[in-house]
Order: structure tokens, then sequence, then C-alpha cells
């Protein structure tokens, strides 16, 4: 049996990480549950060092599981250190602040486009989730790829983007019981040779701008041997599986958190305001470091929902180890499992399942704190972008589309939630399949 640290019998297969996992560490009362027949999720902050940190464990066999045991991987599925370690470089240069830089020319044509695609629909209900969704699978193609089916112009008429959802979901088998991979091998192979296609085309054409595919296929490196074309073809898949779904998610999040709250969407309304007056251009990224409650909803949204909400996972080898006051056997899967460290009272409070974007500010000024309650804001336990070696290389690429998606959209428009729409919903449609999955947000957008 598994126990936590209080005691109690946690040594229960639920079976649910994959609809709707949350509340899981909850429901159970314990810091450790059993997830898969070899797998334990920890909702213990403490571990995140240990487990994810530069002495941490190797990414686990949910990856062999998800690539069906091909040596054609991205670089989020190398669970040897060293090859995911040589293949980081090329991303971390590509991430890095002059390539940002660089991107944000694209990233501005992006979210203008769909600004002027919302606005035309002004007075009429609108999804904007899917919006959204089309827009960071647009940013993500021209990074990737070098452009993609203009999904934002013409729809998604090939139905790509549910199927992508769709595969998503059913990723989420091979994700927990590995051997399954290898009845998925051949469809993912046809998927495989679909983006080298993609990335042979975008090579022969070459790239105005620099875009991420540019550092991918190490066009910037003279030292570096170039990466085969079905690696870099797989590379630019994860920039879109691993780029679009989630950023998107956080702003339609935030959008959905402001709309709930409006006490928060006149706070930043009003920051939005002052840094970009009507006329400014609000995509122009110069005043984001300023705008410190645009920052805090950005922060305490990815509290509440993040991209991975069960944690990404880790695994022993042939030793098992001691991770604080747990022994983990060997060839064990294992997650920090983030939705719960994130709200656990012991790491934020009060209200840790609230959204509260003022804690932020508090943690900056705690005299300011007038509560009762203990104020605690525990930054060792905040992992949106996970962790450690592997931890998420886009991050802040991430952070640039979603603070210029909402402040060019609440600069331009006042956005409600369209008559009929029962918020209930938005929490009932999340999902966790392998990345956050959000569902349909029904708005009105106003004039300003
Ligand atoms: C708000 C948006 C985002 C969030 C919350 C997020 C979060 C995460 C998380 C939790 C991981 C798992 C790290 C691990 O295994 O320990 C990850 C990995 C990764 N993310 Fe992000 N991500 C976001 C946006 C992006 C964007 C825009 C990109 C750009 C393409 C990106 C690229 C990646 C890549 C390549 C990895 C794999 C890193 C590796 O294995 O070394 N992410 N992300």
């Amino acid at each position: 049996g598994v126990e936590d640290s209080s005691g109690k019998e946690g040594n229960r297969c639920t079976g649910k990480r994959h609809e709707h996992i949350y509340g899981l560490h909850e429901q159970y009362n314990s810091n450790v549950v059993r997830i898969g027949p070899n797998e334990l999720s920890f909702r213990d902050a403490s571990l995140i060092g240990p487990m994810m940190g530069t002495h941490g464990l190797s990414k686990g066999p949910g990856f062999d599981g998800l690539t069906a045991y091909s040596e054609i991987r991205a670089l989020s599925a190398w669970r040897d250190s060293e090859m995911h370690a040589l293949r980081r470089r090329a991303w971390v240069r590509g991430m890095g602040a002059n390539a940002l830089n660089e991107y944000e020319a694209l990233l501005v044509r992006r979210v203008g486009q769909v600004i002027e695609a919302l606005l035309e629909r002004k007075g009429a209900e609108v999804d904007i989730a899917n919006f959204l969704k089309r827009f960071g699978f647009d940013f993500m193609n021209d990074m990737a790829f070098g452009g993609g089916p203009e999904y934002v112009q013409n729809g998604d008429v090939q139905g790509t983007l549910v199927q992508t959802e769709v595969a998503l979901r059913a990723g989420m088998i091979p994700d927990t019981i590995p051997w399954v991979g290898h009845f998925v091998a051949g469809e993912l192979r046809k998927e495989q040779l679909k983006a080298e296609v993609k990335a042979k085309a975008r090579i022969e054409r070459g790239s105005t701008s620099p875009d991420l595919f540019h550092y991918l296929n190490h066009e910037d490196s003279h030292e570096e041997e170039r990466p085969s074309l079905s690696i870099v073809a797989v590379e630019g898949l994860l920039v879109t599986v691993a780029g679009a779904g989630t950023a998107v998610a956080a702003v339609c999040c935030a959008l959905y958190f402001l709309l709930r709250y409006p006490e928060a969407y006149k706070k930043v309304q009003e920051e939005i305001d002052k840094f970009y007056p009507q006329g400014e251009d609000a995509l122009n990224t110069r005043h984001f470091p300023d705008m410190v409650y645009l920052d805090a909803v950005v922060n305490e949204t990815l509290r509440l929902y993040s991209a991975q909400m069960s944690g990404s996972q880790r695994a022993t080898d042939e030793h098992g180890i001691m991770a604080g006051s747990h022994y983990i056997p060997p060839y064990t899967s294992v997650r920090v499992h983030t939705y719960s460290v994130h709200r656990d009272p012991r790491n934020f409070s009060p209200s840790p399942s609230t959204f509260w974007p003022e804690r932020w500010l508090i943690a900056e000024n705690p005299s300011d704190y007038k509560g009762s309650e203990p104020f605690i804001h525990n930054m060792n336990a905040y992992i949106p972008f996970s962790f450690g070696p592997a931890n998420c290389v886009g991050k802040s690429l991430a952070l640039k589309v979603v603070k210029m998606a909402l402040c060019a959209l609440l600069q331009r428009a006042n956005v409600k939630f369209a008559k009929g729409y029962d918020p209930e919903e938005w929490d009932r449609k999340i999902g966790d399949f392998v990345v956050l999955e959000v569902g349909r947000l029904p708005v009105v957008i106003g004039e300003r």
C-alpha cells in the first residue's frame, strides 16, 4: 500500500486522470494516489526539486507510448537525458530574447488578424475559444512550417483542429499504457510523413524573416549538423501541439475568469486603458513589463488551470529513490500533480481555489494584506511551466502571446458572456488530455 505523510491510505487506482482529474488528491484526501498500475501521483511541493530538477528523474515511459517507441522523436519525448539536452540546445536558441524579437512581427500580424475577425462580428454571439484556437494554430504553423491552412481566414474546413483534439484525447491511452503505442505506430507514421512534406516545402521556400523552424533546423548554426528531415518535421508538430492549444487555453481561461469576476475585468481594463489609451498600438509589447495587474491575472489563471494539470511524467530506472519521505520503487512512473499543488491551502491561502489576482500583488507587498486568515504564497509550489531541465522551453513566448492577445482584445472590444451561457459549463468542459483542452466560450463582442 502507499501511504501519504498524514498516514492516510492513497493506494487506489482511480482511472480518473483522463477525464476530469481535478480533485484527484482532494477526493482521496491523500498526498499520493496510484493513478495507474505502476504510476503514482503526488500532491507534495517538496518533491518538485528531487523529481523534476537537474538531478531529478528522466522522462517516463508514457513518452515511449506516445511516440510508438520510435527513434523519430521531438524534444519533449526524449527519455534519454543526453539526447534531450542535445536537442534542447536548438530550442533554447530559438526561444532566446533575440529570436523572440524577430518573431514579433509574425505574432502582431496574427493577433491583429483575429481581433479584426472578432470585431467584424460585433453584436453577434461568437465562440471566442474557437476563434482563438484558429489563431493559435495559424501562428504556430507560421513558426513551425512557415505557414499553414489559414484557419482564421478560412475556418477549420478540413476539421483538422477537431481531429487534433481527438488525437490528443486518444494519446492518453498510450501515455498511460505505453505498449498500446505499438498499435498506433502506423497512424503516427502517417502524421509524421505529412509533417515531412510541410518541412520539406519550408526548407525549399526558405523564410524571409526567421521563424522557429530556422533554429530547429539549425539554419542559424554553422557548428551543428542539420537534423534529419524526419526529426525536424516532428519538432514542427511539437511546436503546434505544445504551443498553440496551451497558450490559447490560457487566454480563454483568463477571459473566462475576467467575465466571471467583473471587478477583475474592470481593474485590468483600467490598466490596459492607462498604458494603451484608444489609438495607441496595443500590439506593441513595450508596456507589458509595467502591467502588474495583467501579470497577476495571467499568473492567477495559470495557477488555477495550467497546461498539464496532472503534471509531466517522470520515472525511476533500475534504482528506486527516496524522494522526501517517499520511497519510489524501480521502474515506477511519477507525477507532481500540478492542479492539486496549485490549489493546496498549504501553498496558496486564503481561498486557494478562487480566482483572486490580488494575491500576486500582496505577495509583492505583504503589508497590504488585511485579511484574518494567514496569507500563504509558496512560489516553490508554482509550476505552470513545470520545473528543471525539461521545463517549458516556450515560456517567454507563451507569456507574450497571452498578454498581447488579452491586451489587444480588451483595448478594442467590450466582451460579455453570451445570453443563456451557463458559466458553470466552463469547468465541466475542461479536459486534461496530454495538454489542457478548453470547451466553447460563447461571448458577444461590443463596441468600446
Ligand atoms: C501558457 C502556455 C504554456 C504553458 C502553461 C506550458 C506548459 C508546459 C509544461 C507544463 C510543459 C512540460 C514540461 C515538463 O515535461 O517538465 C511544457 C513543455 C514544453 N512546452 Fe510549453 N507551455 C505553454 C506554451 C508553450 C509554447 C507557446 C511553446 C512554443 C512552441 C511551448 C513549447 C514547449 C515545449 C517544446 C515543451 C517540451 C520541453 C522539453 O521537453 O524540454 N510551450 N510546457
